[in-house]
């Protein structure tokens, strides 16, 4: 009998976690953000008002009759958590069912003329267009004079550290932008991650995106390294359907990533155009399938994403979010076996991902210690430490 290990699911309703507060702090910090960044009516604002009672005091409420995802959420377990307290379900599965009452909120979903507007926009794109990103990208041109390896392993690098501030994590954390990061990583299997990806290969890289701006151009630059340099034939990336966790990448977001790009000056041009093209001759595809927006672990992919997934030469899953839908929502002991907790995966998978919730595996006992020595229980959120892990 294969070994299956378990551990207690992550709820959002023990006082002082870090969980209780994104459902009593966060989420209606995130409501007044949205509000306060577009011109919305009455109509909206009052949305908005019943949201935040909701979502804050009250339970879980069936979606419309009309609502045109109605079936996928019967699927993924709406009628067993209506009428219950948000913070007493998993919190997966409230975390998810936030993003989509709040596109309804602010009508997203509803034919008129905020139908198809992402109330995350306005923050996305001043992350693109930050001095910031324009300094990320000059920094490419001293890259390259490397060797191809050196080159990969500091795209791959930034690929990583671009996941350390999300905007949902900055707009209840003032002081996350200033954060220097842990020089360590506390797990680092990147020789393996290389060891599948030689160059050469004719395989397809799957990468699960996770925020837009400046995590997503780092993405897209290892992305077209890699096509660029043969390691990988093909790349399939996973964006969300809608807009979902304040910054997630959406289609839209690629697309403004790509001209960001193929728009700037200097060496970040040349990584724009293999992608344009790899776009363009179907070397590059984007996929937003329903399930990338589901409150639940990846060890319940749909049949689809599975077979597809299946296929990969390796599936890269970026972020905080996806690492706990990867290994599950639970409060696993530190040292758990990532090999274990991913078996349930249908291919070789790696994890890059910053600590930015509870959620961890794979750890030596050695630096598991050494991290509580340090700071208690705090290395855990964050978002100062990092960890690359591979399921070959
Ligand atoms: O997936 P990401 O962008 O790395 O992080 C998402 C995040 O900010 O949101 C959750 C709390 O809302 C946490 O899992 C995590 O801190």
């Amino acid at each position: 009998m294969p070994h299956t290990p378990t551990a207690p699911v992550i709820l959002g309703n023990e006082p002082g976690s870090f969980p209780r507060g994104v459902l009593a702090e966060r989420h209606p910090a995130i409501i007044r953000q949205v509000r306060e960044a577009f011109p919305y009516g009455p109509d909206r604002h009052g949305a908005l008002d019943a949201l935040l009672a909701n979502c804050t005091k009250g339970t879980i409420e069936p979606l419309p009759a009309d609502a045109h995802d109605r079936d996928l959420w019967a699927e993924w377990g709406l009628a067993e958590y209506t009428g219950r307290s948000w913070y007493d379900i998993p919190w997966l599965w409230s975390e998810s069912w936030f993003y989509r009452r709040l596109l309804d909120a602010v009508g997203y979903f509803t034919p008129g003329p905020w139908q198809g507007i992402d109330p995350f926009r306005p923050f996305k794109l001043a992350e693109l267009d930050a001095p910031e990103t324009d300094a990320e990208l000059a920094a490419l041109d001293d890259l390259t004079d490397l060797p191809a390896a050196d080159r990969a392993r500091a795209l791959l690098h930034g690929s990583l550290w671009g996941n350390r501030a999300d905007l949902g994590f900055r707009l209840s954390d003032a002081s996350a932008d200033s954060k220097e990061a842990a020089p360590g990583l506390v797990a680092d299997d990147s020789d393996t991650l290389w060891s599948l990806l030689p160059p050469a290969g004719a395989g397809t890289l799957h990468l699960v995106a996770d925020n837009a701006g400046r995590e997503l151009v780092p993405d897209l630059l290892l992305v077209a390294h890699l096509l660029d340099h043969g390691h990988v034939e093909r790349a399939v990336l996973h964006v969300k359907p809608y807009p979902y966790y304040v910054s997630d990448a959406t289609t839209a977001d690629v697309v403004d990533a790509l001209r960001r790009l193929v728009s700037a000056p200097g060496a970040a041009a040349s990584y724009g155009r293999t992608l344009w093209s790899a776009a363009t001759d179907g070397r590059l595809t984007i996929r937003a399938h329903p399930f990338a927006a589901a409150p639940l672990p990846f060890a319940h992919l749909p049949t689809d994403l599975r077979a597809e997934l299946a296929t990969a030469t390796l599936t890269i899953v970026k972020g905080d979010l996806n690492y706990r839908r990867l290994v599950g929502d639970r409060l696993w002991p530190p040292t758990t076996p990532f090999a274990d907790v991913t078996a349930h995966f249908p291919g070789p998978v790696a994890a890059l991902r910053t600590l930015k919730s509870d959620v961890i595996t794979g750890l030596d006992t050695e630096t598991e210690a050494a991290l509580v020595a340090a700071e208690g229980q705090r290395w855990r959120t964050g978002g100062t430490h990092a960890l690359i892990q591979v399921r070959p």
